[in-house]
């Protein structure tokens, strides 16, 4: 989407108005609809800062940061670190620095990682929601460009905060590809059911690649292409009962399609390395080498999908 108006360009250096601190601009990360973000050093320290004219867009995005970051939700985005104001050439800029996110975009970290982690990554991704969900808002414009995994600890991070919306508005900002009204599959208010539209069509999205996606999808868009692409999909059948509740708004909450996908998780790591049976004769071996690696694919695979 094109800026509502337009961001004057940073310069190499400058000071927030009020909290003086000072910031080093390194490059331009990305321009959106609400701002602009730069990668900058402050205090030698790493961080992203994203500045707009537009001062209640901006203070939108840092209230929601700030109430979702709180204890144990601090997961949900990055950390909040500054919020001031800048003029640039004569134009009053509102900006705020967060912690800078190292990692990939969730489609980019799938094609190099592999198409079994996208269970996984969308199950963190559900518990990022549900936090979101319960201090009243949605995400609205939830993305793979919109999610990122970090590289040291592979969690699941939600980046632009410019489409979250209070829970009853129209949501604010959305991507036609994931977009339930554009699925024919419900209206554009912000509610827990959006963001799990949203989330299930990623999951499928990711799974069957970007080739197959094209190819499987006409116009005009309806969830019969989506259950078309789960039934010739392996990765994605088993999971048809969650996915198809979250395509027509049946779960109440992001954590109850997170334990629905899970338990699907759950079996399949343990059934997998059973189907490649050992050879006769190697049994005993084999049996508690498989054992072995099953429990221990399956604590690396729960470890990701509960607790990160
Ligand atoms: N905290 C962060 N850490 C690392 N990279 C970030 C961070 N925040 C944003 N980015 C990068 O900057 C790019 C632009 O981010 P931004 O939030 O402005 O998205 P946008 O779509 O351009 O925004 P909007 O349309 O809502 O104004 C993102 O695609 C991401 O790569």
């Amino acid at each position: 989407m094109s800026s509502k108006a337009a961001t004057p360009d940073l310069p190499k250096y400058f000071q927030g108005k009020w909290n003086r601190k000072s910031y080093h601009v390194l490059r331009e990360l990305g321009r959106g609809a609400n701002g602009t973000v730069y990668l900058v050093s402050q205090d030698g320290v790493r961080r992203a800062v994203k500045v707009g004219v537009e001062g209640m867009d901006i203070l939108m995005e840092v209230n929601v940061l700030k109430s979702v970051q709180q204890g144990r939700d601090s997961k949900v985005g990055p950390l909040l670190c500054d919020v001031d104001d800048l003029v640039v050439n004569g134009k009053a800029c509102t900006f705020y620095a967060m912690e800078y996110l190292e990692g990939e975009q969730l489609d980019r970290y799938i094609q190099q990682a592999g198409t079994e982690w996208v269970p996984v990554l969308i199950v963190q991704l559900l518990a990022r929601l549900d936090v979101l969900h319960k201090h009243g808002y949605t995400f609205g414009d939830l993305k793979p460009e919109n999610i990122m995994v970090s590289q040291t600890d592979k969690t699941v991070r939600l980046i632009d905060f410019g489409g979250v919306t209070k829970q009853g508005s129209a949501v604010r900002q959305f991507t036609e590809e994931y977009d339930r009204a554009f699925w024919h599959a419900g209206d554009r208010k912000a509610d827990t059911g959006y963001d799990l539209f949203c989330a299930a069509v990623i999951m499928v999205r990711l799974t069957v690649g970007k080739e197959l996606w094209k190819s499987s999808l006409s116009e005009p868009r309806h969830t019969g292409l989506l259950c078309d692409i789960i039934r010739k999909s392996d990765s994605l059948y088993p999971y048809r009962v969650p996915l198809l509740k979250a395509f027509h708004g049946k779960f109440a909450s992001a954590g109850e399609m997170r334990a629905e996908l899970l338990t699907v998780l759950r079996e399949r790591t343990v059934a997998q390395p059973r189907k490649k049976a050992p050879k006769p004769g190697k049994v005993g071996g084999g049996i508690s080498g498989l054992f072995v690696a099953s429990l221990l694919l399956l604590a690396g695979t729960l470890y990701y999908a509960w607790f990160m």
